[in-house]
């Protein structure tokens, strides 16, 4: 990785060559036990495409089952027709039912910040052991509003804000995030004993330990609604693909600005990119990549 050195810390940009654990052939006797089990939770009313989009992409670059738990009292839908690999069930039904079998947990989706949601974030963070689980947009709303919700966890956190979340997450502006992204996303990671991704242009990731590493890779195509449910399946989906956690988050986020990057270059963006093409651009390159000795 290249570095370059400030005064307090060292900064390493992300790099495809320094994410082999996860661009890599499969081995010829693999089965889809290796390669994840994933649960995003969110999708409240009126949302639903937030965890469908995040869902969808988890399962087209790689993961090798994807379950959906709607923060609603019924499944709003029975099956996922473009996607109908996806097992659709509540989120009560998932925490019931499959906790032991997933592996990953993406929270936070398109969830909302009503009753429901609310408590399965509390029944999620306390019924969860030992698993990554990836905090994104409502679970961080959440959060902000009630930091106590996770003290102790044995699991390893991912939080995924974007500047104005990761604002509600330290009590201070959107603006004063933007002046200091490195220092922000530290920060974060410093209360919140986590990952953190702090989203936007150039985004930042820090180490719970505040290593930092800045990804280059994308363009203002990805300002558009769903590109972070997108990217939070991605990260969710290598996660449950490798016991590299670096890798799997820095190899998320790069792909996500490659894909976009790609789809600019056959002139599908970046103006009227969309989420879901996003996902589709993702896997080419994420097999060009894998396969290309
Ligand atoms: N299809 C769907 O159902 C979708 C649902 N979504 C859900 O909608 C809910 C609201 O999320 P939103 O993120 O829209 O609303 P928020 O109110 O959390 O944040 C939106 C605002 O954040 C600021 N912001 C975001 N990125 C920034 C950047 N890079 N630099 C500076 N400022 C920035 C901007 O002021 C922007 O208007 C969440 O639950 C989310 O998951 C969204 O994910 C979009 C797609
Ligand atoms: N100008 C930009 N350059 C590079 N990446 C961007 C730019 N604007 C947005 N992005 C990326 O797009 C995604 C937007 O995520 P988010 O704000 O959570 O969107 P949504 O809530 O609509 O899904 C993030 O990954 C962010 O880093």
């Amino acid at each position: 990785m290249s570095n370059i050195s400030s005064k307090e810390i060292i900064i390493k940009y992300v790099e495809p060559k320094n994410l082999q654990n996860i661009f890599k052939k499969r081995e010829k006797n693999s089965h889809k036990g290796d390669f994840g089990t994933i649960s995003i939770i969110g999708g409240n009313r009126g949302m639903e495409g937030s965890v469908l989009l995040a869902a969808r992409t988890a399962i087209k670059i790689g993961s090798g089952k994807v379950l959906i738990g709607f923060t609603q009292k019924n499944i709003p839908i029975t099956v996922d027709l473009i996607q109908p690999e996806l097992m659709l069930q509540t989120a009560n039904q998932i925490l019931k039912k499959f906790l032991i079998k997933i592996d990953t947990w993406i929270i936070g989706c398109g969830m909302g910040q009503n009753n429901i949601s609310n408590n399965i974030l509390h029944k999620a963070l306390s019924y969860i052991e030992n698993k990554n689980i990836v905090l994104d947009a409502d679970a961080l709303n959440i959060i902000s509003e009630q930091n106590t919700i996770y003290k102790n966890s044995s699991n390893t956190i991912i939080m995924t804000p974007h500047p104005s979340e990761a604002a509600r997450l330290l009590k201070c502006t959107t603006k004063e995030i933007q002046s200091n992204r490195i220092k922000s996303a530290k920060k974060i990671s410093k209360i919140y004993n986590s990952w953190t991704v702090l989203k936007g242009f150039e985004t930042i990731i820090s180490s719970p330990n505040g290593d930092i590493l800045i990804n280059t890779s994308g363009n203002p195509g990805l300002a558009s609604s769903g590109t972070g449910d997108v990217l939070a399946g991605m990260i969710g989906s290598f996660l449950g693909q490798s016991n590299d956690i670096q890798q799997a988050i820095s190899g998320a986020v790069w792909l996500h600005g490659k894909a976009a990057e790609h789809l600019a270059s056959i002139h599908k963006g970046p103006i009227g990119m969309t989420a879901s093409e996003l996902a589709e651009a993702a896997r080419e390159i994420l097999n060009q990549h894998s396969y290309q000795n």
